[in-house]
């Protein structure tokens, strides 16, 4: 049965972090897949005011890559938000402890693509994070072999679900981690700036505004 709005187990709620260096047309695709695929009633998208494993070079300003992110959040349950901007938190051990806490009626899920997977390890307190919620992995073209011979997937198997139990997740004790295999989207936010370099002087003279409280409390 759907997890609808209003479950006793909170609403079921998506988080994707990412540099969104910018937002792509692959972001917008697999969070919808995600969302129909795990019943979301929403899915935030996490902008992150800096990837704590990727260099500043090339990181064009947080209120353009979070416009970007709105312009193709456009009409959908995706919610860009900056919560790391307003929570300070810069690490996703510490940002998903701290919405948690802030958000008592909604139950979370971590989404991110297999790159992410491959480099897990690296990330500070994995374990911690997926003592947290489950996590669920989205297969993207280039990066599904190694996600799966990689260190993080040989600790994690113990733990991985099958796809067909995904609309379930909400009942899973932690560690849980389910792969998911949509449509596979080779686009990427670096074949976006090779592209196009300029990209965010479309969305110049942008600020952060309230964009958090504006989109997040209910
Ligand atoms: N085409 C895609 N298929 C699957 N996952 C994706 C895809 N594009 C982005 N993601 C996932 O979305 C999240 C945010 O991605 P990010 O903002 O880093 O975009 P990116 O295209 O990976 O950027 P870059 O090319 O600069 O590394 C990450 O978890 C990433 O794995
Ligand atoms: O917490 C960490 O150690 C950590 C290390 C690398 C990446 N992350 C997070 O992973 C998410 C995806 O980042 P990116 O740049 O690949 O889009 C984003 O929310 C980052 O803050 C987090």
């Amino acid at each position: 049965m759907r997890q609808g709005r209003g479950s006793p187990q909170g609403k079921p709620t998506g988080l994707l972090g990412g540099s969104f260096n910018p937002a792509h047309g692959g972001h917008r695709s697999i969070s919808l897949f995600a969302i129909d695929a795990l019943e979301l009633d929403e899915l935030w998208w996490l902008v992150s005011p800096g990837n704590p494993l990727k260099p500043n070079k090339d990181m064009a300003p947080l209120p353009a890559r979070l416009a970007s992110a709105r312009f193709s959040a456009r009409r959908s349950r995706i919610r860009p938000t900056a919560i790391e901007r307003e929570l300070g938190t810069r690490y996703t051990v510490d940002t998903l402890r701290r919405i948690k806490m802030r958000y008592p009626k909604r139950q979370f899920i971590w989404i991110m693509g297999a790159d992410n997977l491959a480099q897990f390890v690296k990330w500070r307190r994995w374990r911690d994070i997926a003592a947290m919620m489950p996590i669920a992995v989205i297969a993207r073209p280039g990066y599904d072999a190694d996600a799966m011979a990689g260190p993080a997937m040989a600790w994690f198997r113990r733990f991985v679900r099958r796809s067909d139990q995904r609309k379930n997740w909400t009942k899973w004790s932690t560690p849980a981690l389910v792969y998911l295999r949509f449509r596979p989207d080779p686009r990427s936010a670096t074949a976006v700036r090779s592209a196009d370099p300029h990209w965010f002087k479309r969305y110049e003279g942008r600020g952060i505004r309230d964009a958090v409280t504006r989109t997040l409390v209910y």
